[in-house]
This record gives C-alpha cells, sequence and structure tokens, in this order.
C-alpha cells in the first residue's frame, strides 16, 4: 500500500492523521476514497477513539435503558421495570468490545488505510515520527498532508490534582460504583453521568460553581434538568466551588473505573466540608496537543484554535475534531473529516475545492428531560445585537407529546429573525426530544422562514405537532 524506502527506513503516504478517532478516521477515508492514493492512521491507544470506547456509546448504552425504565414507571398500564446492574454494564462492555479495536482496524483495512500503532509527532515539514508501544521509532513522510486528529483531554483543576480524582474514562468505564461520589462540574458530562452513577447506587453531589447547569444553553434547559436531577435523588450544591481537597491514601495504579484511593474530603468556598469516596472532575477539556512536535514546524497549540486549515497553518497541514476546539462534539469532528479528507482529494485530482458554506451545531444531552439544542440561543442573538423574536411553547401543547408518558413536560423555544422570520436557532427540552432536533437543524441550516415552515405538516398524534405549536404564534 505505501511506499517504503528501505534505505532511510522512511516509509511514505499520500496522507498522515495522527489520531485514529472519530474525525480522524473521516478525514482518512474521505482524502483517499475511491482512488490509489494511500493513508496512514497513526493510533495510540484504540482505532475509533474516545467516542467509541470511553464516551458517547459508553454513556449512551448506560443512559438509553435508564430512559426506557423512567418512561416505563410513568406509563399507566405498564409496571415498573427493575434494573439490573450488572446487565447494564454487560451491555456497556459489549458496545465497546471489552475495549478491542479489531473491527475499527478491519473496517480501516477495507477502506485502504493503514493503521499505524504508536504516538506520533511532527519532526518537520510533511514529516510525522510515531514511536511504537515497545519503543520502536519510525518515520512517515506524507506525499500530500498531514491531518492531526488527536482529540482532546480532561482540564484537572489544580486544587483537585494530588487528590487523584475521576476523570470522565473511569466514569463511563465504572468497574466499583463508589458508595458517595461528587462530582465537580455542570456541563454534559456532569449531567449525563449523574445519572447513571445514581442509578448504579452511588449519592450523587454535583458542585457546581455556577448559579445554573448547562449555561450555555438557554436557561429553561439549565433549570429543567437540575430539577429532574433533583427528583432522581441527586444533591445540587450550585454556586459552590472547592477550594482544597484531602485524600490521605491514594492508590498508585487502580485500573480505570476503580476507586483512586481512600475518603476524600473538599473543602467547599462557603467553608464547610464534603465528604466522599470519589470525586469525578466534569470540569471540561483541552486540545490533545502536548508532545505532538507543534514547535518543530513553527506553530503553538493557539494556532489551531477553530481552525481547520489556512491561517498560521501550512497549507500541508489541517486539524479535525476536538483539537481546533470548535465543538467537542462526535458528528461536529465528522463534518470537518469529511471536510478536510474532501478538500484534500480535490487539491490531489485538480479539481476545484467543494465550498465549506457555515453550519449550525446541532448537540443533544442526553439528561432527563432530554435537552436538544442548534444554531443561536436567546443569550446569543443578545450578545449578537440581533434583532429577534422568541417563540415559546410548552412541549406538552402537542397531544402527541404528552402521550409519551404520563408525567411529559418540556418546554421549546425557537429563536427567529425579526425581519426575515428565518429560523436561527432551536432548544427542545422534554422526553425522547433528541429525535425532534433533526427538523429544526434542517430548518436553521436552510435558512427557512416561518412560512414555509407552515407547509410541512406534522402527523397526528406525534410530539412534532409542536411546531404548529410554535408557528400558530
Ligand atoms: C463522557 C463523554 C461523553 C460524550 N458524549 C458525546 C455524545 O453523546 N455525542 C457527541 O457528539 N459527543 C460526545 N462527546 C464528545 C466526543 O467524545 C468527542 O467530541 C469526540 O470523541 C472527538 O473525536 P476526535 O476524533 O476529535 O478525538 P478522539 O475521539 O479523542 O480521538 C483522538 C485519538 O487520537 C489518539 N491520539 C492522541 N494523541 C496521539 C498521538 N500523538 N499519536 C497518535 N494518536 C494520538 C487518541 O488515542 C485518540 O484515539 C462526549 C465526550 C465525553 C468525554
Ligand atoms: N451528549 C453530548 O453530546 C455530550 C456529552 C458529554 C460531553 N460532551 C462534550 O464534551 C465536552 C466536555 O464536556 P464537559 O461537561 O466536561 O465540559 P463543559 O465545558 O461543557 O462544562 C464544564 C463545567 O465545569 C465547570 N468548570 C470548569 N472548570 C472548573 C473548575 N476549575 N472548577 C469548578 N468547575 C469548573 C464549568 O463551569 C462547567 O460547568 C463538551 O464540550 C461537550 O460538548 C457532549
Amino acid at each position: 500500500m505505501n511506499a517504503v524506502d528501505t534505505e532511510s527506513g522512511t516509509d511514505t503516504y499520500d496522507v498522515i492523521v495522527i489520531g485514529g478517532g472519530a474525525a480522524g478516521e473521516n478525514a482518512a477515508d474521505y482524502a483517499i476514497r475511491g482512488s490509489d492514493r494511500t493513508a496512514a492512521l497513526v493510533e495510540a491507544e484504540l482505532l475509533g477513539g474516545e467516542c467509541s470506547y470511553w464516551a458517547c456509546i459508553p454513556s449512551e448504552t448506560l443512559l438509553r435503558p435508564l430512559d426506557v425504565a423512567e418512561t416505563a414507571a410513568n406509563l399507566s398500564g405498564l409496571s415498573v421495570p427493575v434494573l439490573d446492574r450488572r446487565a447494564l454494564l454487560a451491555r456497556r462492555d459489549e458496545w465497546v468490545h471489552d475495549y478491542e479495536d479489531a473491527s475499527q482496524v478491519s473496517w480501516a483495512t477495507d477502506a485502504g488505510i493503514d493503521t499505524v500503532r504508536g504516538r506520533g509527532r511532527l519532526v518537520g515539514e510533511r514529516t510525522v515520527e510515531v514511536t511504537s508501544p515497545d519503543g520502536d521509532v519510525r518515520r512517515l513522510v506524507a506525499r500530500l498532508a498531514v491531518v492531526l486528529a488527536t482529540g482532546s483531554v480532561p482540564v484537572v483543576p489544580d486544587t483537585l490534582a494530588a487528590a487523584r480524582p475521576w476523570t470522565t474514562r473511569d466514569a463511563t468505564g465504572v468497574v466499583q460504583v463508589p458508595e458517595r461520589l461528587a462530582i465537580i462540574g455542570g456541563g454534559p458530562v456532569a449531567c449525563e453521568a449523574a445519572r447513571w452513577m445514581t442509578a448504579l447506587g452511588s449519592s450523587v453531589t454535583m458542585v457546581v460553581r455556577g448559579d445554573r447547569l448547562l449555561s450555555r444553553l438557554e436557561d429553561f434547559a439549565g433549570d429543567e434538568v437540575a430539577d429532574g436531577l433533583r427528583s432522581e435523588g441527586v444533591t445540587l450544591r450550585l454556586g459552590t466551588s472547592v477550594t482544597s481537597a484531602e485524600r490521605p491514601e491514594v492508590h498508585p495504579d487502580p485500573g480505570i473505573g476503580r476507586p483512586h484511593g481512600g475518603p476524600v474530603t473538599l473543602v467547599l468556598d462557603d467553608g464547610s466540608e464534603l465528604e466522599v469516596d470519589e470525586v469525578l472532575l466534569a470540569t471540561g477539556r483541552r486540545a490533545a496537543t502536548d508532545g505532538l512536535g507543534l514547535e518543530a514546524v513553527g506553530l503553538r497549540p493557539d494556532d489551531l484554535a477553530g481552525r481547520t486549515h489556512g491561517g498560521p497553518l501550512p497549507a500541508w497541514l489541517s486539524t479535525v475534531g476536538d483539537i481546533n476546539g470548535e465543538a467537542l462534539l462526535t458528528h461536529w469532528g465528522k463534518h470537518q473529516g469529511r471536510r478536510v479528507g474532501g478538500r484534500i482529494a480535490a487539491l490531489a485530482e485538480g479539481r476545484p475545492v467543494p465550498a465549506e458554506p457555515p453550519a449550525p451545531v446541532p448537540a443533544v444531552v442526553f439528561s432527563s428531560p432530554q435537552v436538544a439544542s442548534v444554531g443561536l440561543t436567546s443569550q446569543q442573538a443578545e450578545q449578537q445585537d440581533r434583532r429577534v423574536r422568541l417563540l415559546d411553547v410548552d412541549y406538552t401543547s402537542a397531544a402527541g407529546a404528552s402521550l409519551l408518558r404520563d408525567d411529559a413536560a418540556g418546554h421549546v423555544r425557537l429563536v427567529v429573525d425579526e425581519d426575515s422570520e428565518v429560523v436561527l436557532g432551536a432548544t427542545f427540552v422534554g422526553p425522547d426530544v433528541a429525535e425532534q432536533l433533526h427538523a429544526a437543524t434542517i430548518a436553521v441550516a436552510a435558512g427557512l422562514d416561518l412560512a414555509t415552515l407552515r407547509l410541512a405538516v406534522p402527523s397526528y398524534p406525534t410530539a412534532s405537532e409542536v411546531w404548529l405549536r410554535l408557528l400558530e404564534d
């Protein structure tokens, strides 16, 4: 597949992608598909990346049964289902293939991509050095392009580092459930992990420095998710920060999902103390650029922020996925991977580079209730001084939504441009709203106005009829 220069020990590929997560896989695939070009996908751990083994997939395997159980428990006519914790973790293990990536490697091979095991770093123009797990060093040279797709790593606040807290891999890969768990942060990771850790038997306290959960979304989303978590038994300490953490007994190498030591005492900024058996950090992520050799090509980590190509990046270098921080979501990394790969292919074939019009970012938080959002929030519209109208309705104003569960509730907001009546953003909060989102994403991406949306008649009795209520406003 690749050309090996046996004298210099250098392997030459058309395209080298460092990082084999969802974003990198798509970039490699789109750069060479349907051609005789060659690609190397350099991966330090498991091909498939964070999403497949330690993030979206294990989270959803744990959360989906909880959604179904909650719905069943709130539907008259059904008896209450019993949660089998062992079976829940077994479902997770099955979906993460027991942390083996053979099926991903075989996908890559079938797509004509070479998997190169080891940690890659830039050592010069179009040149990557890969150190394999047993210490062998290989040099790869790219004829056309290098793509950086190394993802992100958790942010560990200084106040908590010495207590060796859990990070997200421990939560999604949980093996031993701590009796008392503190979760630090109020973003999507915190809101989702609080649910499954509670269901698995932990007594969970969320310590959130802001006054609301999910602070980047509409205010009503964070408020309704907070109510949902409280009703599941989670204790919320909003407007609270950790000032110090004490853990006298720390285990040197406990393995993922097992306690990292003995009890931890957190001192909070109101002077109170909280003793727990484990602390889970959900304090955000930063680009994985450590040891990537950016300096060898005259770049700093900040040069990658929000950028897939161009600007300070040399023409042969691109980024995709979490590393550029545009939106830390798998589908966004894959979208960037398709675009960057398509661009490399077009340049290689002398075709015009496909246009890259801006697209709205959709996101779903799999909390209870779920939160699904796309485009602008009302706060963002205000910050941008845009003249907008807000269309607000209860989710259950549609009969189909009320039929989903006896206790159905929720809220929906459209952000509409005051002058053109074009939809700029949408937020849905309620049971199963994840599947409502794509209609809104299409409306925002296509720049549809309210008059056009009125031509899209929802079926009766579905939850989609909430669109009728919004448009009647
Ligand atoms: C708990 C949790 C739940 C999430 N749930 C969702 C969700 O439901 N939906 C959603 O859209 N997003 C979700 N996300 C976000 C999503 O996981 C990321 O956006 C996505 O994994 C990013 O993909 P990526 O390919 O950019 O990076 P990654 O998936 O992190 O892949 C990067 C790869 O690069 C490798 N690597 C790193 N450095 C090197 C190097 N120097 N050499 C070789 N290889 C290297 C890594 O081993 C890794 O395999 C979640 C995140 C977390 C933490
Ligand atoms: N369903 C999904 O799509 C999904 C699920 C989980 C994660 N993700 C993605 O993963 C990324 C990471 O999620 P996240 O929830 O960790 O990050 P986040 O940045 O969304 O939230 C971080 C939270 O931690 C708090 N925080 C930050 N630093 C702190 C500190 N030093 N002390 C106390 N609190 C602090 C913030 O105020 C915020 O509440 C997100 O960008 C998200 O898009 C997506």
